[in-house]
């Protein structure tokens, strides 16, 4: 598979939850490449939590440090980056996503739900109706996060490995694609 993929890195996009952190690490052992997360690099680099982050220097900061760590780990080949969930909002970074396979991990917002209710280190969802915000997250990125070149649905009890075997499988039809694409065009 990674001959297949001829190094080209794999950007997993997708909600707060819906496993990219946990699917990632796994996907990069099976492919033998380096995993790059890039909210784990954000906080090495500045010495800080996401949420102190967000709570001392505020969103649009965040948001810019993402967008600086997304393009140096781009000049990479052969990783599996686990981005944040709102990677996808800024249009530049989409410049930066695309220099590898972008994979969409789409899991419905009730399970999203289940798996973070516990959770305290999403500043976004430290509000009164955690659920009633991963809706709305949703429905304003849903349209972004279509533009993966892969669409992975994931179902309710779904293991990790199980999904990362799905995305496996599923490698090589966008590959294939991609190349006809290409055949077409020229
Ligand atoms: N397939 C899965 N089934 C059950 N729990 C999962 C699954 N994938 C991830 N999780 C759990 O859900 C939480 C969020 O996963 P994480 O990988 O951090 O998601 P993300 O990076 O997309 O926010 C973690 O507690 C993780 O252990
Ligand atoms: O969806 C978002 O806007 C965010 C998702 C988080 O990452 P995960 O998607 O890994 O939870 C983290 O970057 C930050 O809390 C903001
Ligand atoms: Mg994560």
């Amino acid at each position: 598979m990674s001959s297949l993929l001829q190094g080209v890195s794999l950007y997993l996009i997708g909600m707060m939850g819906a496993g990219k952190t946990t699917v990632g690490r796994l996907l990069a052992q099976q492919l033998g490449y380096g995993f790059v997360d890039t909210d784990d690099v954000i906080t090495q680099a500045t010495g800080r939590t996401i949420n102190q982050l967000f709570a001392e220097e505020g969103e649009a900061a965040f948001r810019q440090l993402e967008s600086d760590v997304l393009a140096q780990i781009s000049a990479h080949l052969k990783l599996t980056v686990a981005t944040g969930g709102g990677i996808v909002l800024r249009r530049e970074n989409w410049s930066y996503l695309r220099h590898g396979l972008i994979v969409w991990l789409d899991v419905p917002v009730e399970l999203l739900y289940t798996r973070l209710a516990e959770d305290t280190t999403r500043p976004l969802l430290q509000d009164p109706d955690p659920q009633g915000k991963l809706r709305s997250l949703l429905e304003q990125r849903q349209p972004l996060y279509a533009q993966a070149d892969l669409h992975i649905i994931v179902n309710e009890g779904e293991t990790p490995e199980q999904i990362a075997n799905r995305v496996m499988e599923a490698i090589p039809s966008v590959l294939k694609t991609t190349a006809s694409h290409q055949n077409v065009e020229n």
